[in-house]
């Protein structure tokens, strides 16, 4: 057995028992989520796959969907006509904080946060509603390399709950950043949440960003590799929420989480991980997967800037 795979199953039987946060309850299908469903998948950018747990244990993707609709937005307009519409600056604020869409710019300040994702996905292509969702749900499909589904009582649960994101978006139709048709915005974006996917499809997709946009098992390429660099941007600044700031500094790697439980990372060039556990913190970040990060970002020098360790220590452990 490698190296790797033993630190993942001591991880997880380490940190199994551990009971701290409570699954998401704000999106009431969210609540059923079994607390004690944990995994953690690792996939090298070559495809080899280390993973334990609960792996192929089904949940919706939320908020995790919005590196990818970004990648997709990217495609559809370029870099200088979305970062017109939508910035690239982290808050420190929660992700569905309202405040700072009055300011002077208007603009939401990064794609990470709801404002920001309800704008980038308002601008995904398609004559119709079914168009852009088709469009949508063919991406995630590049990177998962098989088809996709949404869970619907999931989707019909935040439609008919999602009060503030509602609001956001008619914020946004009132200073003009959004246009008209904010209902098909709304649904698209609450389509795009209720994507499902398992912790094993979670790590793939990560791995294709580490791969340069190139599936690692399908080998097609599921984003213009132009962009993994901008999506890894804001992946690194803003993916952490009002958390991202203390992931940067404990672990310094490009990172999405999801109020579903899952939390996503890409080591560029090398790998992506993902962990799944649905109780999470007062941020909106699994509890576990937090310290399933720190520890592997340690022992295996994942940091960005830890230069001392460097990777080697990461290819030994795949052996
Ligand atoms: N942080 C999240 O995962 C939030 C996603 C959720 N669908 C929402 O818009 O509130």
């Amino acid at each position: 057995m490698s190296l790797l795979q033993t630190f993942l199953e001591e991880l997880h039987s380490r940190y199994r028992s551990l009971e701290q946060g409570n699954p998401a309850s704000y999106i009431p299908e969210l609540a059923k989520a079994d607390p004690s469903w944990f995994g953690i998948c690792v996939v090298t950018a070559d495809g080899q796959v280390f993973e334990v747990g609960d792996v192929q244990q089904q949940f919706t993707i939320q908020s995790i969907s919005k590196v990818f609709a970004y990648g997709l937005a990217l495609e559809d307009h370029g870099r200088e006509a979305l970062f017109e519409k939508v910035g690239v600056e982290p808050t420190g604020d929660p992700f569905n904080s309202l405040i700072r869409l009055d300011e002077d710019s208007k603009r939401p300040y990064n794609p990470m946060i709801n404002a920001g994702a309800i704008a980038t996905t308002s601008l995904i292509k398609g004559k119709h509603p079914t168009d852009k969702l088709n469009h949508l749900l063919a991406m995630f499909e590049r990177y998962l390399g098989n088809p996709v589904f949404i869970d619907m009582p999931t989707f019909m649960s935040e439609r008919s709950t999602g009060h503030r994101n509602r609001a956001m978006a008619h914020l946004m139709l009132n200073f003009g950043m959004i246009d008209q048709n904010i209902e098909v915005a709304l649904d698209l974006y609450f389509q795009q949440c209720s994507v499902m996917v398992s912790c094993h499809d979670l790590a793939m997709m990560a791995a294709t960003l580490a791969n340069q946009g190139i599936q690692p098992i399908t080998q097609k390429q599921a984003v213009n590799p132009d962009y993994v660099r901008d999506i890894l941007s804001v992946m690194y600044t803003c993916g952490m929420y009002n958390r991202a700031g203390e992931w940067a500094y404990r672990v310094g790697i490009p990172a999405k989480s999801g109020v579903s439980g899952g939390i996503i990372a890409v080591v560029p060039g090398k790998a992506g991980i993902a962990t799944f556990s649905p109780p999470i913190d007062a941020n909106g970040n699994s509890v576990r997967g937090l310290q399933v990060f720190e520890e592997l970002s340690l022992k295996y020098g994942l940091h960005l800037f830890d230069l001392s360790m460097g990777r080697c220590v990461f290819a030994e452990a795949l052996k």
